[in-house]
Formats: structure tokens, C-alpha cells, sequence
């Protein structure tokens, strides 16, 4: 039988030892996902409803709790678990009421003795495969619009962040919605992916994750034709433009920045600032940056917690370091505290300037606590800065002139555009990526469309008078 443990990133501590499910626990979990699809497809929408605002009810009630395990599994500080957790349930609010309008429609036929019908279907079985950084919200904005939408589903949270997944199911099922109807399997994404991937009965594969992963699960998933939605990587641009209100510009990108320690798919990772105020942007943003408290998520005075894991670190490392030797200034931050033994890794907030396009963390995702800014004298030169990347997910900007912005948010190739905005996300918004960032949207009412089949009916031989 194999184990898994999971320990608080911030102290190396092992929380929790959990099995893993074998090949065949895995399948038939799949065999039992899918016996239950044609019972819960058929009951209610206001029933499907009922349950899931039971369900929202048993997180909020359960909020501290589950707050607790996210930061305990995660490392991220409690007051943003605390905020994850109600961002994890205002999907389960939005798709309990979405439950009840998923509508048809009819459509005029060419022929007096005919009518065409459209009707919504669920797809059927859904696996949702999670990363670590939000092992609450990832899981909540796949399982209610799918649960929502009449499919059964089955949750695979990262091998980091188990616990938060196996405590939100357990609340799910004392809600009162049926065991097989949501599962969760525990184990290693690349030990057991093929399992789902290779599933007639999986219907449907919703991502979040790596861009490296997500290719991998398209390609698995094609040989069953498989519907995929794919939240992928992200690097996202931030652009400050000269006209911009400063303090609210600085404001923003320390709270985009900073969610979680920077590993946030749609954190700023590069921040272009026009050059006429690039020297009062970046004083000012070090400022507070060196305000930033870090250490353990538990204690509620810490700002930054550790990152997840070896992995990160040294990538994020290698990043500050590849860029320093390119030129880039360190203007505050740049300390390391890791202890290799407990497996614990630190990384002070960081910001960087004089940083330029051929540095690696202009380039590759970075995933942690480093601001890198560089300068554009012309809004065409901003663009093109920004849109230089294979993502495609989230791109900022700050300017007071509107018609700036809306050249901006035009030509920014990127799926969700914070303007004068520095934490867009929203569960009734449809949140998702371009380019290598991803397909389809979760949140919205896109978010339930990816667990629906369109199906139409031709009726011929209408009674003709
Ligand atoms: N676009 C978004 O909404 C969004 C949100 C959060 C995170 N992310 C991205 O996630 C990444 C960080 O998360 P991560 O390190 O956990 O990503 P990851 O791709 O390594 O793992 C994500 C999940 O995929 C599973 N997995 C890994 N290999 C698999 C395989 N072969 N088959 C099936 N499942 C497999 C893992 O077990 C985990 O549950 C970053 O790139 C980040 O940008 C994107
Ligand atoms: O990192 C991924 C999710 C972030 C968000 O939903 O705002």
C-alpha cells in the first residue's frame, strides 16, 4: 500500500500520512463516477441546487477549519486561506443558482411540418485534476458548475495539497450529495493520469496546472475524444502608463503581486512601467515591498509565505540570479532562507530593475515573491513587450485615459484584462487563457457550458391543419 505524506512547507512538519489509491481503486472509483451519472443527470435542477447551497453552507460554517488546512498543506498565510476558502465557496453559490438556467431553445425550421428542438445535456463523467496554490478555490470552480451542469465528478488535488480536497468532499457528501455522484483519488498525477485519460467512461478532463502537463493531458486525451478545459501557465504583464494614479498603481501590483507569495498563475511577473515615472514607481513600490512580513502562514502578521517546494525555489533563484548577471539592479529583497533538511524554502520579496526582454524572467513563469521592471517609451513598444510570450492568461494595466484603454485591452492578447484593476478574478467572470494559457473558461456562465453537450432535434410529420 503506498503512502503519502504531507507536510507544511513553511516548517517541514508532516501533517498528515495518507494513502494512495492503487490502479485498480482508481478504476473503479471511474466505474462508480460513471454507474451514477444516469441518476444524478436526471434529478432536478432545483433538487442539483438545493444541495449544493447545502454544501456552501457546511464550508461556511466550516470556514476556519478549512482555512487551517490550506495554510497548514500550502504554507500560504491564513488571512488569504481564509479568503481563498470564500472565493472557493462563491463558486458553489454562483453555480447553485446556474443549476436552474441551463436552458434550450427552439429554432424556426425551413418547413411548415417541421420543428427543430436544442436541448443541453450534461457531457457525463468529469475528472478535475488541481494544482497546490489554490487547493480549495481549483477544486469548487470545476466541481459545482460540473455537479451543477448534471455531471458526476471526481477530484484529483495535488500531491502537496491533499487534505482541503478531502475535507471539502467530506462536506459535500454531508451535504447530501451522493458518494459516487463526487469522488475524490488520491495520488500522483504522472503515475495515474493515463488511468483518466484513457477512460471511455471520463467524458470530460478539466486542468489546472502546468502548460507542460496540459499538453500532455490534450494529446492522452484525443485518443477518446474527450472534452478538455485547460487552465494553464501564466506570465502575466503589468503596464503602467504615465498618466496612471501612482499609489493606486503601487497598491495593486503589491496585491496582485503578493497573492501567495507570487505563486499565482495570473500574477504580474513583468512589470512595464512608462520611463517618465519608472524611478518614483519603483521608490515607491519598495517601500512597501520592504514592509512585507515573512514566515510561517499560521501566525497572522505574516504577508509572504514560504514557496511550495525545491523545485520553485531553484527556479525562482536561478531566475534573480541569471538576471543580476545580465544587469538588472536589486533594489530590495534578494535574501534566501532555506533549510534543506526540513525541506523548507524562503524567498524575501524581491524587486528588480534595468531588467530587459533576453532575461530568463522576462521569459519562462515565475512563481514567486520577484518584481521585475522594465521601462516602454511608446504604448505600441508596451504591447509588444507584453504580448512577447507564448501565455496568454492575465495582462494589467493602469492609465485614467480611456480611450488608451481600450487600445490596450484590444490588442493584448491575453484572457482576463485587470484595468486599473489588480484582482479581477470573480466566479460569475469567465476566467481563462489564450495562447499556451489555456482552453475554455471557468466561472460565468462559460464556466458550466464546458460540462454541457448540445444536442438537436429535428421533429418532422407536424400535424398540418
Ligand atoms: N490558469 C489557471 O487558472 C491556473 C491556476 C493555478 C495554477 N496554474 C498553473 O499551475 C502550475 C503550478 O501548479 P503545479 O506545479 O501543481 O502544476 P502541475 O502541472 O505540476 O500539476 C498540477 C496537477 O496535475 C497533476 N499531474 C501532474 N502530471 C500529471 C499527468 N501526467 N497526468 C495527470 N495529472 C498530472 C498533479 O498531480 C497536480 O494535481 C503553474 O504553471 C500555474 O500557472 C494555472
Ligand atoms: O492561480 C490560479 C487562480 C487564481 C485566481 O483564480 O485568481
Amino acid at each position: 500500500m503506498a503512502m503519502m505524506e504531507v507536510s507544511n512547507p513553511a516548517t517541514g512538519e508532516v501533517i498528515e500520512v495518507l494513502k494512495t489509491d492503487s490502479e485498480n481503486e482508481v478504476l473503479e472509483k471511474i466505474r462508480r463516477g460513471h454507474a451514477a451519472q444516469s441518476d444524478w443527470k436526471r434529478l432536478d435542477a432545483h433538487e442539483k441546487s438545493r444541495l449544493l447551497k447545502e454544501w456552501s453552507r457546511l464550508v461556511e460554517d466550516n470556514k476556519e477549519a478549512l482555512a487551517n488546512i490550506i495554510t497548514s498543506e500550502s504554507g500560504k498565510p491564513i488571512r488569504e486561506s481564509i479568503g481563498e476558502v470564500a472565493y472557493a465557496k462563491s463558486y458553489i453559490d454562483w453555480y447553485a443558482e446556474e443549476a436552474k438556467r441551463i436552458y434550450g431553445r427552439t429554432i424556426p425550421a425551413n418547413s411548415a411540418n417541421k420543428e427543430i428542438l436544442i436541448a443541453k445535456q450534461p457531457v457525463g463523467l468529469a475528472i478535475g485534476i488541481a494544482p497546490w496554490n489554490f487547493p480549495a478555490a481549483m477544486i469548487t470552480r470545476k466541481a459545482a458548475p460540473a455537479l451543477a451542469a448534471g455531471c458526476t465528478f471526481i477530484a484529483k488535488p495535488a500531491e502537496e495539497t491533499p487534505l482541503t480536497t478531502v475535507k471539502l468532499v467530506e462536506l459535500a457528501l454531508e451535504a447530501g450529495i451522493p458518494e459516487d455522484v463526487f469522488q475524490y483519488i488520491n495520488g500522483y498525477g504522472h503515475e495515474i493520469g493515463h488511468l483518466f485519460t484513457g477512460s471511455e467512461l471520463v467524458r470530460k478532463i478539466s486542468f489546472t496546472g502546468s502548460t507542460e502537463v496540459g499538453k500532455k493531458l490534450i494529446q492522452a486525451s484525443a485518443n477518446t475524444v474527450k472534452h478538455v478545459s485547460m487552465e494553464l501557465g501564466g506570465h502575466a504583464p503589468l503596464i503602467v502608463n504615465a498618466d496612471a494614479d501612482l499609489d493606486f498603481a503601487v497598491d495593486q501590483t503589491l496585491a496582485a503581486k503578493f497573492r501567495n507569495a507570487g505563486q499565482t498563475c495570473i500574477c504580474p511577473n513583468r512589470v512595464i512601467v512608462h520611463e517618465s515615472i519608472e524611478a518614483a514607481f519603483t521608490e515607491k513600490l519598495r517601500e512597501k515591498v520592504a514592509a512585507l512580513k515573512m514566515g510561517n502562514g499560521l501566525e497572522a502578521d505574516t504577508d509572504i509565505g514560504p514557496v511550495i517546494n525545491e523545485e520553485g525555489y531553484n527556479k525562482i533563484y536561478n531566475q534573480i540570479r541569471e538576471a543580476e548577471s545580465k544587469g538588472a539592479t536589486v533594489v530590495c529583497g534578494n535574501a534566501f532562507d532555506t533549510d534543506p533538511e526540513k525541506q523548507t524554502y524562503f524567498i524575501e520579496p524581491t524587486v528588480l530593475s534595468n531588467v530587459s526582454e533576453d532575461m530568463l524572467i522576462m521569459q519562462e513563469e515565475t512563481f514567486g515573491p520577484v518584481i521585475p521592471i522594465t521601462t516602454f517609451n511608446s504604448i505600441d513598444r508596451a504591447i509588444e513587450i507584453a504580448n512577447g510570450t507564448p501565455y496568454g492568461l492575465a495582462a494589467y494595466f493602469f492609465t485614467n485615459d480611456y480611450r488608451l484603454g481600450k487600445y490596450l485591452h484590444e490588442n493584448l492578447e491575453f484572457g482576463v484584462i485587470g484595468w486599473n484593476d489588480g484582482a479581477p478574478s470573480a466566479a460569475h467572470a469567465p476566467f481563462g487563457g489564450m495562447k499556451e494559457s489555456g482552453l475554455g473558461r471557468e466561472g460565468g456562465i462559460e464556466g458550466i457550458e464546458g460540462y454541457l453537450e448540445t444536442k438537436y432535434i429535428s421533429i418532422g410529420n407536424h400535424i398540418q391543419k
